[in-house]
């Protein structure tokens, strides 16, 4: 196998309640998932030497050595491969940075889990779906989500994966204001760590439903992101302002995302933003839909 691409999308929490916290001071989550379908890229080709690069509008200040998710799934799963008596030769790994960096759409989580799959492939290895998945844990919270890249309901500190086949493709708009939130961070401003979980899924495909249902949940980390980046709230209403049926913000912020009927509306709004922002990181996503194998 010569050359291997790889998407790493980023990671929306359309809801995200903060149900209780571990004694290890990890926080219990209950949060649907989905992913867009563009994102960073990830590429690997077997070479004589192990190398990694990087290039894309967020590749600046991001690290090439073992501060690197990609470098720490590399090394991780060269380990697990190796223990189970598979070849690992060395590889070239280059990342393109198309998403904010400490956004709230799991960036470094999603190249960590592109750079396992891509890996997978170009050493044609196998391993148990659990090894990797516990492989996937450790390089963090958010990683197993990412690697499954599927429409999902996260429990336990997000590991814990119910796939949700009836939520539809969304048209989003993402806003980010380019200024980077510490994920601990935001927890550790957390008022409360023992809200009510989300209510019952809506069994259907109908968008209006899913609108109706995510106008009831929350984002329990906002209010504390709020308090390190205030621009949320006026992201938010500037989305309600361009039409989006829904505005809140993802993960630990502080990437807003506005939720429209149409891929033209949120296109529309897309161009309205980045007139307004030209400083922002304003991008029309769609995102996979629950049903697609
Ligand atoms: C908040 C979420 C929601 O999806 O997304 P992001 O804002 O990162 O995108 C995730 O839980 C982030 O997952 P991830 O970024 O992989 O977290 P990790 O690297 O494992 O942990 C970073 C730090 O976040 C805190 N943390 C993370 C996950 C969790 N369930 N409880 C926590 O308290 C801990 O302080 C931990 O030391
Ligand atoms: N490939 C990577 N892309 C982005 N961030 C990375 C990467 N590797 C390591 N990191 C570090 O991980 C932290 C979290 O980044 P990211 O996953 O983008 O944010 P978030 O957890 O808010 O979704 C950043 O502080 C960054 O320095």
């Amino acid at each position: 196998m010569s050359l291997v691409v790889e998407t790493a999308p980023a990671k929306i929490n359309l809801a995200l309640h903060v149900t209780g916290q571990r004694e290890d001071g990890y926080h219990l989550l209950d949060s649907l998932v989905t992913f867009t379908e563009r994102g960073d890229l990830l590429t690997a080709r077997l070479a004589d030497t192990d190398d990694f690069t990087l290039s894309g509008p967020f590749s600046k200040g991001l690290e090439t050595d073992g501060g690197n998710l990609v470098i720490r799934a590399r090394d991780l799963l060269r380990d697990a491969v190796q223990a189970a008596g598979g070849d690992t030769p060395p590889v070239v790994l280059h990342l393109e940075k198309n998403l904010p960096v400490a956004s709230g759409i799991g960036g470094g989580s999603a190249d960590a889990a592109a750079a396992l799959r891509a890996l997978m492939r170009v050493w044609n290895a196998t391993l148990p779906d659990a090894t990797l998945a516990t492989l996937a844990l450790r390089l963090g919270a958010d990683v197993p989500m990412c690697l499954a890249g599927r429409p999902a309901i996260a429990r336990g500190v997000g590991e814990d994966l119910t796939p949700v086949t009836t939520l539809p493709s969304l048209n989003l708009l993402l806003v980010n204001p380019l200024k980077p939130v510490s994920t601990p961070e935001t927890f550790r401003r957390l008022a409360r760590r023992d809200n009510p979980p989300m209510e019952p899924l809506p069994s259907s495909f109908a968008l209006t439903d899913w609108i109706d249902f995510l106008a009831g949940q929350r984002n329990d980390l906002e209010p504390a992101a709020r308090q390190i980046v205030p621009e949320i709230g006026f992201i938010t209403t500037l989305m309600n302002l361009t039409g989006a049926r829904l505005a809140c913000m993802s993960g630990s912020g502080a990437t807003c995302f506005g939720l429209y009927e149409t891929r033209e509306a949120a296109r529309a709004a897309e161009r309205n933003l980045r007139s307004a922002q030209p400083g922002w990181f304003v991008q029309a996503m769609t995102t996979v839909s629950g049903d697609e194998p």
